[in-house]
């Protein structure tokens, strides 16, 4: 059973595992535009996402500049990294990606903090 973002119930993706089906090109054509849409509006999902998340961490950064705490928390990228690890096992994702991935995030939001913080000292 599917809901509307073509998922199985439980989040696990549906197996395309029944090779004895014969499909017509017009079927099989139908089912990859169908799929590739699907893609499209998870990736566009993606990104509002991100620019949620931006969104927070703009606000931590300018509580950080104020109060003059370190852009970079090393404890708490470690919790997250481990958290989004275990969580990564729970929906057989491959935790290296997307670990890699939020170490990305994170280091670009430290950059962010950093770029706050030095505009609030250029302030007079
Ligand atoms: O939670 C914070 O303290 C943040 O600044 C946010 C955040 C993150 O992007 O999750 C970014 C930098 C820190 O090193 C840790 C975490």
């Amino acid at each position: 059973m599917e809901n509307d973002q073509g998922m199985a119930q439980g989040n696990k993706p549906v197996a395309a595992d029944d090779r004895s089906v014969r499909w017509s090109p017009e079927e099989w054509r139908a089912e990859l535009l169908s799929l590739r849409q699907q893609i499209d509006r998870l990736d566009h999902g993606l990104v509002l996402m991100l620019a949620n998340r931006f969104a927070l961490t703009r606000r931590v950064g300018e509580i950080k500049a104020r109060v003059g705490l370190d852009s970079f928390d090393p404890q708490r990228e470690a919790e997250k990294i481990a958290d989004i690890r275990e969580l990564c096992g729970q929906h057989d994702v491959n935790p290296e990606l997307v670990a890699d991935i939020l170490a990305q995030i994170m280091r670009e939001t430290v950059r962010n903090h950093d770029k706050i913080r030095s505009n609030l000292q250029a302030k007079p």
